[in-house]
This record gives structure tokens, sequence and C-alpha cells, in this order.
């Protein structure tokens, strides 16, 4: 398959027509520079070149094993094409290249992600000796088995045990209940011959919490399941049935010593425990694949966006002025207002994604000097970051799909499958509503910290109790940040003050903290918007001095668009604390309209400046084209039912009907 790039349709001839920044510096912006979008585009061009990677018939066509061993057959293709032309797993993660051609869930992902992050950051340096070689050459392959049929949020409560025996220096695991049967974990059904399983440790008949072992699952020539563990798939699920997502059972199982993973905290030989220098180091797989998935939930978005911006000034419907033409629908305010403020959160998640990346950069090498102090911190961004980012993907794609009307119905606009991939991002790596308790806490912590006079870390440093005063006018992208912030100082005091007040009046703090958390959980969300304002407007600054004006006028139309649409949704606390005022708001929501039809303008090319490729994109509403109709038809005709003209249905059902004597 060659790259060609088709000449377009009028509609879109126009659109480009109107351009007026610089496409592939955007480009560049979004890949994080000229170097990445070369070697993005390096790694994609020698995926196309292999024919094997792409579908001829759409998996919905499939049975469910056929399904997974297309997606497994296609992944191992990957791997090795990857490997032949010089480039790693990790290129392909980095660049977001092979979740491209792997979008239906696929059975390697978690050993990519999930699997070989364990290995690489739980392990001592001999485990890590012996098992990273073994699992990056994919001579081991693995999951992460965390979850339980009766627990998953509260890893506390985790039922699977290992206990360790001193006599033959090995962990028996055991599960010993049905809730204690791990499930859920993508890959463990049939793919893995090994598993990272979280389970709690015994020693001496003393439970030390949950910590993480390597286990081997599966012979490594036979693949059948070795004795003392049960193992299969868990069956269809809303999405991503490419994935073979299972459960698993130990029966009395050993593992030697030395497969507790013991980096962190360790277990002696006579079966000493030695403590981790956190408690929470063993969460770090989780921490790093919450990091990830902030940049995996804003790529899904941009394909959602490309589809429906593409389709939308090729769509035309009903007539805007009586006896006119039919418009495109994308002149539709109505439409603008539905797809221009997700495009923006896709530039301010991609740049928060970025900032994320860092702190996580810089916490991890701390820890490596035995520095924990930033610990809290990036599990506060992160958390509110993964949720913030999930819950706005899955939102700006499902409002994608409105917006294509009938046709984003269709699985071949790829809409449901993009949002059935990115819907589960709400609930695996911490459910959210759960992850933003975890950030509200830190919130009331760093509140109650500034209190008490103490210095708070950066993220939150704007939550001090004698802030000093904005000097932005309040119209500028500062001062409304700067009013949004007050905003949730203002929200996270009220919470406070409730949680104290029912303290107070005799509730136990626990009680206090359910009673309140609704509240609390805004107060997260908030926060975590409030810091996505602030990167993208650091950002966008950042690049004013290197970028051409164009561009940079893009990106600012597309923070204001970001922060004018923020300010309007969190009206209601910014006029109680009294950070606006209601002629601020109608000004702010005149700017926002007037912004959309600016914005409108230029946006087929800003989507275009994403650069997914078609084959990438998979939708025949979204294609560089714009041949929508041709696609649609083409498509329909490689439905199994348009074989031939009358089906066994027929005579098997319909026609016995339509002779009966009813
Ligand atoms: C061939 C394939 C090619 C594909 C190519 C792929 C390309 C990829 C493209 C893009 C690149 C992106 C990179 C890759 C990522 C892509 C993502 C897509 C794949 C992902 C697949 C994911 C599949 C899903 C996996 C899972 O779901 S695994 C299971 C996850 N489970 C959870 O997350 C459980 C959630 N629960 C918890 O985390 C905790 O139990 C808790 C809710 C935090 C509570 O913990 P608990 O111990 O009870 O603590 P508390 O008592 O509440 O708090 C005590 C204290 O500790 C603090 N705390 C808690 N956690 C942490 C932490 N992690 N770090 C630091 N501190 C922590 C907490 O705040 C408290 O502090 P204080 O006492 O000080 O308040
Ligand atoms: C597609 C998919 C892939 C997955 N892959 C893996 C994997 O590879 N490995 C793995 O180990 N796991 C995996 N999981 C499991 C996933 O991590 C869990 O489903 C997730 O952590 C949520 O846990 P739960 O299912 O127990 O939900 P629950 O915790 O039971 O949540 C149910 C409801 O209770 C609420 N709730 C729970 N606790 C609280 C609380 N403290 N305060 C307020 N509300 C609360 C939640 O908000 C939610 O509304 C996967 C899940 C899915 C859907």
């Amino acid at each position: 398959m060659s790259v060609v790039v088709p000449e377009c349709c009028d509609d879109l001839k126009r659109e480009r027509g109107r351009c007026l920044f610089n496409k592939e510096e955007l480009t560049n912006i979004l890949d994080g520079g000229p170097k990445l979008t070369e070697k993005r585009r390096r790694i994609e061009k020698m995926l196309i070149n292999t024919p094997e990677l792409f579908d001829d018939v759409s998996p919905d066509y499939l049975s469910h094993e056929d399904r997974y061993s297309n997606e497994l057959r296609k992944a191992t293709q990957l791997m090795t094409t990857l490997e032949k032309n010089g480039f790693t797993y990790n290129d392909a993660v980095t660049t977001g290249t092979g979740l491209w051609l792997l979008m239906d869930g696929n059975p390697l992902s978690l050993h990519i992600s999930m699997f070989l992050d364990t290995i690489k950051g739980q392990s001592n340096p001999q485990q890590l000796q012996e098992w990273l070689p073994l699992a990056e050459k994919f001579k081991i392959i693995g999951t992460y088995a965390q979850t339980e049929l009766g627990h998953g949020t509260f890893v506390r409560g985790l039922e699977t045990t290992a206990t360790y025996d001193s006599t033959t220096k090995e962990f028996v695991l055991h599960s010993p209940t049905i809730t204690a049967t791990k499930w859920w974990p993508g890959a463990l059904g049939k793919t893995s011959n090994h598993a990272v399983v979280m389970a709690q440790l015994y020693l001496g008949g003393k439970c030390y919490g949950p910590h993480i072992f390597m286990v081997q699952l599966r012979d490594l020539e036979t693949h059948r399941t070795l004795p003392g563990i049960v193992v299969g798939e868990i069956g269809p699920r809303l999405g991503m049935n490419s994935n073979d997502n299972g459960f698993l059972q130990f029966n009395h199982h050993r593992i030697p010593l030395t497969n507790m993973f013991m980096k962190h905290s360790q277990v002696t030989e006579d079966g000493k425990y030695v403590k981790p220098l956190h408690s929470k180091l063993s969460y770090g797989t989780m921490v790093q694949t919450r990091v990830g998935i902030v940049y995996h939930a804003s790529r899904e978005l941009s394909r959602a966006l490309i589809i429906a911006i593409r389709y939308s000034a090729v769509r035309h419907q009903s007539e805007m002025v009586p006896g006119d033409p039919e418009p495109q629908i994308l002149d539709y305010q109505t439409q603008q207002y539905k797809l221009l403020p997700h495009l923006a959160s896709f530039f301010a998640l991609r740049f928060s994604a970025r900032a994320l990346l860092e702190v996580f950069i810089g916490t991890s090498a701390g820890l490596g000097s035995g520095k924990m102090n930033m610990l809290p911190e990036l599990h506060a961004l992160s958390s509110g970051l993964k949720a913030v980012a999930t819950n706005d993907a899955v939102k700006g794609t499902d409002i994608c799909r409105l917006a294509c009307g009938g046709h984003g119905y269709l699985s071949s606009s790829n809409l449901p499958r993009i949002y059935t991939a990115i819907a589960a991002g709400i609930t695996y790596e911490g459910e959210n509503t759960v992850l933003f308790l975890q950030v509200a806490r830190y919130l009331i912590k760093s509140f109650r910290a500034s209190s008490q006079g103490q210095t708070l870390p950066f993220s939150v440093s704007y939550l001090r109790v004698q802030p000093p005063s904005s000097h932005a006018p309040l119209m500028s992208d500062r001062g409304l940040v700067d009013a949004l912030g007050a905003g949730v100082r203002w929200m996270v005091g009220e919470a406070e003050r409730r949680l104290q007040q029912l303290v107070d009046s005799g509730h136990s703090p626990h009680a206090a903290w359910n009673a309140c958390s609704v509240h609390l959980v805004q107060c997260a969300d908030a926060h975590t918007r409030y810091y996505i304002c602030e990167q993208f407007v650091d950002a966008v600054s950042k690049l004013g001095e290197t970028v051409s004006s164009g561009v940079h006028e893009v990106l600012r139309q597309l923070c204001r668009l970001y922060i004018l649409h923020r300010v309007i949704q969190t009206a209601g606390i910014l006029l109680r604390c009294g950070a606006v005022d209601g002629k601020a708001l109608t000004s702010i929501e005149e700017e926002e309209c007037h912004l959309l039809a600016t914005l409108r303008i230029q946006a087929v090319s800003i989507v275009d400046a994403i650069d997914i490729k078609d084959v990438f994109l998979k939708s025949t509403l979204g294609a560089w084209d714009g041949n929508v109709y041709q696609r649609i038809y083409e498509e329909a005709q490689k439905s199994p039912l348009n074989k031939s003209d009358v089906t066994q249905g027929y005579y098997q059902y319909l026609r016995p009907l339509m002779k009966a004597n009813l």
C-alpha cells in the first residue's frame, strides 16, 4: 500500500484554501518537535507499506475467536515489522503509531505497557537482568493481574494471598474465594504465559498488604495452563472485543521467593520483611499508566475530531436562508459549539500531558535518589488528569458522533469503535470518581497545611489562604485563569468548612467525608481544569517567541476558547465567589460566539495539522478527500448479508411466517 494523497472534494479544497498558518509547524508542535514528526512519519510509512497490518474485512463481521486471532496476527506482524526495520515496541508506543492500527483492544497492549513497565519499575537488578530481555524480545508474554471479581478500586481489599513458606523458600499463591478470582486483566485469558500479580503478602501469619509477584501461567512450549492455575476469557464486553480480558484462580500454586518484585520492599530467605521507603511505591505502574492514558485519551479525541470536522465541512443540510443552497453543517453556530470547544480541549490535554510527563520524569529521577517528597503531587496530578482527560475524550467523542447525524452511528465512521475503546478509560486504571476523591484528599490536606503556614507544592500553591491579588485585567487570559483559580479556592474552602462543621457536630471524619464527597469531586475536577488552563496559557506564551505569527494566532484562539468555555461552565461558582459579575459573563458569552465563527474558518486546516492519515483514521466520514458518500456506499457492499440476494433467513423464518395461516 503506497501513500497516495488523493485529490479532495471542492468543499475541502475551499476550506484548505483559507488556511493562514503553516500546518507543518503546528504538526511539529503537536508531535513535540520536527524530529519527532519525522520519526513518526518514518514509522508510519513503514507500516503503510506492510499490507498485512490492514484489515480487508471489518472485525464486526468476524466471529469472537477470529476477531481475537486477527488482532493477534496484526500485533505480532507489527512487532516483527518494527524489529526488522530497526525500531522497537517502544517507538510504536511513544509515537502512538502502533495504536492507530490496533484499535480494537489489542492482546499485546498490556504486555508492552503495564507488564514491561512493572518489570522496569519494580524489579531489583537481578530480576531486571533476568526478565527484561525475555519480555522485550517476546520470549515471555505477560499482563498486569490486579483486579478481582470482588475488588478493583480498593486495592487493599484484594483477597489473593501470597504466603511465604520459608522451608522451601517459596510463596504459595491462593484464591480463597470466588471473589478472589482475578477478573478483567487484558490478554490474560488466552495470550499471556506470565502475569504480574497483585496479592496480599503473608509472612509468619501476618498480612503485609498488597505486593507484586511474577507468576508463570502457561508452559512456554505447549502454552498449556500450569497445574494449580485456572485461567480463561471473561466474554464479550461493550468494546475492545479483540482483546482476551481474562480470569485467573490459584490453587495453592507455588512460585520461588525470587519472584516477588523486590525493588522497593523485600522478603529475606528466613521470612523477614524489609519495608519500602514509601508505602505506595508498589502502585507505581498504575501511576505511570495514568500518565500514558492522558496522551492516549487526547489522541483518541483527536481522531474523532478530524472525522467530525471534515465531515461537517462536506455535509450540506437544510436551509439557513430560505431558498439558498444548503450550507455546510459546519456553518451552523450550534455545530461549531458542539465541536470547536472539544478541539480546544484536545490541544489543552496535549500540552497538559506533556507537562505531566515532565513531573513524572522529575519524580522518578527523585525516587532513584531516595526522594519521596514529590510522590503525593504526582499522584494527585496524574489521577486528576487521567480522570479529566478520559471524561472529556469520551464526552467529546460522543459529541463528534452526534454531530455526524445518522452516519456517525455507522460502524464504518469508526466513531463507535473510538468511543467504546476510550469509554473503558473512565473505569480502568482507577475509576474516575475514585481518582477525583484522591485529588480532593490532597486539596483538603494542602488547604489545611496552608492555614498552618506551610508552603504548598507548585500545583496547589494558588490555594494558599492569602494569595497575592491578581494584577492581570479580568478579561485577559491570565485574568480569567486567575478568576478560575479564585473559584477553586472558594470551592475548596467551602468543602473544608462543611467537613469541619460536620465533624464539630459529632460526625466522624470519614462520615463527614462521604457527606461532602459530591462537592469534593467537583473541587478535584475544577482544580485539575485550572491546572490544564495554566498549562495551556504557559505553553502558548512560551511558544510565542519561537513560532510564526499564523500558528501563534491559531493557538492563542484555541487557548482563549478553552478558557472562555471553562468560565461559562463554572459561571455559578464564579458568581457566588465574586470572581466575575453578570456583565463580564455576558461579554464572555458574546466573545465565545465570535471566536467560534473565527475558528470555524480554519477548523479543517487545524485538524489536518494533527496529521493522521486515512489508513489510521479508518473512517468513511473523515478521509482526507471528503469522498464520504462513495465510501459509505462501498463499505455497505461488504456486508455478508449482501453476498446473496435472498438470505437463508428468508427460507427458514420469513417465508414460513408469510405462508402460515395466522
Ligand atoms: C502491540 C500493541 C501495540 C500498541 C501500541 C500502543 C501505543 C500506545 C499509544 C500511546 C502511548 C501512551 C502510553 C501507553 C498507555 C496507553 C494506555 C492504554 C493501555 C492501558 C491499558 C490499561 C488496562 C487497564 C489496566 C488496569 O485497570 S490495572 C488496575 C488498575 N487499578 C486501579 O487503578 C485501582 C485504583 N485504586 C487505587 O489506586 C487505590 O486503591 C486507591 C484508590 C488510590 C486507594 O488506595 P489505598 O491504598 O486504599 O490508599 P488510601 O488509604 O486511600 O490512601 C493512603 C495514602 O496513600 C496515597 N496514595 C494512594 N495511591 C497512591 C499512589 N499511587 N502514589 C502515591 N500516593 C498514593 C493517598 O493519597 C493517601 O495519602 P494521604 O494519607 O497522604 O492522604
Ligand atoms: C476494559 C477494561 C480493562 C481492564 N484491564 C485491567 C487490567 O489489565 N488489569 C487489571 O488488574 N484490571 C483491569 N481492569 C479493571 C479495572 O481496573 C477496574 O474495573 C477499575 O479499577 C474499577 O474497579 P471496579 O470494577 O471494582 O469498580 P468499583 O470500585 O466497584 O466501582 C463501582 C462504583 O463504585 C464507586 N466507588 C468505588 N469505590 C468508591 C469510593 N471509595 N468512593 C466513592 N465511590 C466509590 C465507583 O465510583 C463506581 O461508580 C480493566 C477494566 C476494564 C473495564
